[in-house]
């Protein structure tokens, strides 16, 4: 559960998000759209403890001991150039004190839940792809099971159709592990495919403008992006983000 009440933050004395009261409960898909600069990432920072709130507060209750808290998707892929495509995935694991062994088997059991081939493991970052580049920050995040999983617009770089199947497969990811997830994009068509709930965040200083339910079941199908209520949804939501944009 993650609970933010009449959270604030300024930066060298401008106000940045203004107020914001939210409860995410846990195992939820939130995702975050806003104008750029309107302090999505600097939500995010906060919830990972890397940004410390000017007032107000955030409560993370993260019930399971042996999972760790948080893992961090961000927009850069971030890998170490001289590691191996098994060996990145593996470092968090590691760091976190697993022996060299532990660590590798687990990265080796989430290669094909993120969409990489058993041959790819031993691959460096330079002769991958953008989309498996971000495939495998995916699974160094997903190796971990965290309990609380925050995505800084990862897909960004990213052409419609690679975005498209990745989304699908962070659902998968998310039914299998059963995460808290907060997700932010600029796409409302992807914010409404992965999300049970948009969050519409205003221009700076920011509040939230916004939280839209998505009605849609799961398991949710490539398919449900052209149906007409998922169209409805998205003009809807394409209109409350410019409303928000100055
Ligand atoms: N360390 C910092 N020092 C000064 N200003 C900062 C710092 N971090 C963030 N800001 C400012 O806070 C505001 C919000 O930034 P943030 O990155 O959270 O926005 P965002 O909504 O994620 O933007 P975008 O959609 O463009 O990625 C911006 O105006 C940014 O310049």
């Amino acid at each position: 559960m993650i609970v933010a009440d009449s959270l604030n933050l300024s930066i060298d004395g401008q106000s940045i998000i203004e107020t914001l009261d939210l409860q995410i409960a846990a195992g939820e898909f939130v995702a975050i759209v806003g104008p750029s600069g309107c302090g999505k990432t600097s939500l995010l920072r906060m919830v990972a403890d890397l940004q410390r709130p000017s007032g107000g507060s955030l409560k993370l209750s993260v019930a399971d001991r042996d999972r760790p808290p948080i893992a961090y998707v961000f927009q850069d892929p971030t890998l170490l150039p001289w590691r191996t495509v098994l060996e990145n995935i593996a470092l968090p694991l590691e760091l976190a004190g697993k022996s060299r062994g532990e660590a590798t088997a687990a990265a080796s059991g989430v290669l094909s839940m993120v969409g990489l081939r058993d041959d790819d493991r031993n691959k460096l970052p330079a002769m991958l792809s953008g989309g498996m580049r971000m495939r495998v920050s995916l699974a160094r995040a997903v190796v971990m099971q965290p309990q609380i999983m925050l995505f800084d617009e990862p897909f960004a770089a990213l052409d419609d159709l690679l975005r498209s199947r990745l989304n699908e497969q962070i659902l998968q990811l998310w039914q299998q592990q059963r995460w808290t997830g907060l997700f932010v994009t600029h796409n409302v068509s992807e914010a409404i495919f992965l999300s049970n709930r948009v969050l519409v965040m205003t221009d700076r200083p920011a509040r939230i403008a916004e939280i839209v339910d998505v009605p849609f079941d799961h398991p949710r199908e490539a398919s449900l992006r052209s149906s007409i209520e998922f169209n409805r949804l998205t003009e809807r939501l394409t209109q409350l983000l410019r409303g928000e944009a100055k």
